[in-house]
Formats: structure tokens, C-alpha cells, sequence
């Protein structure tokens, strides 16, 4: 066998029937529409999205429009992080682990995506490979993180809470090109909570309205309110507007799409039945 070739999953036994279309991660996510009213799609393999934004903006919104879109791939395991419990906690059922508000289980939880990231850098690194791709046997794993300051600012003390955003940072910065995507809503976009040198990381960000044109910096970069781009001018009834941002790009305004809590529960629910609660990688990297 060559190398640099990947390993190819089993094809499907002609005798079964795959049930609804399948997405994959390596589908664009569907995000929203833009100001001229085109649709929004945004690829979220070998990116991390940051979403910030004031409380009430839409942040948890458009996070749970990503996780259900990751929530039909067969090939995305879900990792989800909520220290409030009810934003992401409808997609339990259908994820690997979830972690409520409990700063000892977010640390061995993110220790355990970390030794399943240098497990797979040692992968590629014997395959004389650079990354991950499409057809390798392990899936892709996102890390959702529904309020980072709960964890890196609020809960546990000073020691756990500096470990927390170091091993976050670490994903954040080396998962990408193992397939773990990381997307990570903040309701404090404060320098303490999003350092740039954390922000830079995120290859997508999302302001939603800010209460002011330095928080709405803090998310989409220094300069952008002084270049006539700052999310405090959005309308506060307009929830789930904000401006979307890509590395190297300028900032789009996007409304995000929005899912009910009976369309989460009807999806969350389909995607639990879907998926196989068997022998968790990340689980047995533990
Ligand atoms: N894209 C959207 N379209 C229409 N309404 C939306 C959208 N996103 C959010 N909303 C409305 O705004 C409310 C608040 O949204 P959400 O809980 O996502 O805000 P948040 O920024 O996460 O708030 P918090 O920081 O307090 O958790 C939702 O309950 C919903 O009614």
C-alpha cells in the first residue's frame, strides 16, 4: 500500500437502504442569508468559528444551527460544552459527550480531544501525510462551546480556569487539520475572554450586536469599527443578524437561520436514532 494513500471505509452493502440523503462535514453549512438575500453557506472542514455577541443576539441560535448540521453527518462526532445546560442541551441524545456545568468534566473532556488530536498527528505523521481527509476511516469530531467565559472566567478557580482556555487554545490552534472543528460563542467579548491572539485562530468569526464598537472589534478584528464595520449598529430586535467574517476577508452582514426548539427537538431526535452510541474514540482515548 502507498503510503500517502487513505484508508477507504467499507462500501455500503448493496443490500441496505441509507436512510435520508446524509450530510457530511465536508458539506458547506448553511448559515443564512446575506443583505442581498443569497443564501450563506459556510465550509466548516478544517475551520473554527468564534460567534460573540451581546446576550439575546443569536449566539446560541446560530450555534445550534451548526450542530445540527453536524448532528446529520455521519462522519462528525459531537463533543458539546454548555455551562448553562438548556442552549445545546437538546442535541444530548445524539452527542458523545456532553459537559454541563461541571469545569472537572470540560478539562477531561478537552484532555481527551486533545490525546485524539496527538493520535492523529502521529497517524498522519506515519502516513507521510499533512491531513485528514474525506474518505479516513476516524470521523470528525466538533468541540461546541456555548459560553467560553462560564468555563475560562466564571467557574472552578484561577488554576482550572487558565488550564480550560489553554487546552481550547490548543485545539483551537492544532485541530483543524485532524478534522476537529471547534465553534465557541461568547456572550463576553472582552480582550480577557478573546485575546487576538486566540481570536486570530478562528478562521470564521461572528459579531451579533455588540453593545459597543470594541467588543464588536474584539470578534471581527481591530480596525473594522474604524473602516465602518461594528455590530453595535444592529438593530437590538433584530436578533441572529451579525457580520460574518472569514480570514483575510471583509465582513459580510448575514441574518443567521434559525431553528425553533421544536425543529431542534424533531432533528436533535432523528440524529440521536441515526447514530450508534458504541466504542467512542474519545471516550477510549481516556
Ligand atoms: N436567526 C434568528 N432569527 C430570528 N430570531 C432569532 C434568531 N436568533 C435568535 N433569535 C431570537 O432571539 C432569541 C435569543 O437568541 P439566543 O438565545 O440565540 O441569544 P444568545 O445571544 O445566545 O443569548 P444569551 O447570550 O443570553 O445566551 C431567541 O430565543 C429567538 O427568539
Amino acid at each position: 500500500m502507498d503510503l500517502t494513500d487513505t484508508i477507504e471505509l467499507p462500501a455500503t452493502s448493496a443490500d441496505t437502504v441509507p436512510v435520508g440523503a446524509g450530510l457530511s462535514i465536508f458539506d458547506p453549512v448553511f448559515l443564512g442569508i446575506d443583505e442581498f438575500g443569497q443564501a450563506v453557506y459556510l465550509p466548516m472542514i478544517y475551520r473554527n468559528i468564534l460567534i460573540g455577541g451581546e446576550p439575546g443576539a443569536g449566539k446560541s441560535s446560530l450555534l445550534n444551527t451548526i450542530v445540527g448540521h453536524a448532528a446529520l453527518c455521519p462522519d462528525v462526532r459531537l463533543c458539546l460544552l454548555d455551562g448553562k445546560q438548556v442552549e445545546l442541551g437538546l442535541w444530548q441524545d445524539a452527542a458523545d459527550v456532553f459537559v454541563g456545568p461541571d469545569i472537572e468534566h470540560a478539562i477531561r473532556t478537552l484532555r481527551r480531544v486533545q490525546t485524539v488530536m496527538d493520535n492523529r498527528y502521529s497517524f498522519l505523521m506515519s502516513r507521510r501525510r499533512r491531513k485528514i481527509g474525506r474518505n479516513d476511516v476516524f470521523g470528525q469530531i466538533l468541540v461546541a462551546c456555548d459560553e467560553i467565559a462560564y468555563f475560562s472566567a466564571t467557574a472552578g478557580d484561577k488554576k482550572t480556569q487558565e488550564l480550560f482556555a489553554a487546552l481550547l487554545r490548543d485545539i483551537v490552534a492544532r485541530g483543524r487539520a485532524v478534522g476537529i472543528i471547534v465553534a465557541a460563542a461568547t456572550q463576553r467579548p472582552s480582550s480577557d475572554i478573546i485575546p487576538p491572539s486566540l481570536r486570530d485562530l478562528f478562521a470564521w468569526r461572528f459579531a451579533g450586536r455588540c453593545t459597543n464598537d470594541v467588543s464588536s472589534d474584539i470578534i471581527l478584528g481591530h480596525g473594522w469599527y474604524a473602516r465602518g464595520f461594528s455590530s453595535n449598529t444592529i438593530d437590538p430586535n433584530n436578533q441572529g443578524e451579525g457580520f460574518l467574517i472569514a480570514e483575510g476577508g471583509i465582513p459580510n452582514r448575514v441574518k443567521a437561520a434559525y431553528m425553533s426548539d421544536t425543529d431542534i427537538i424533531r432533528v436533535a431526535d432523528y440524529a440521536a436514532w441515526t447514530r450508534r452510541h458504541d466504542s467512542s474514540e474519545i471516550g477510549a482515548a481516556a
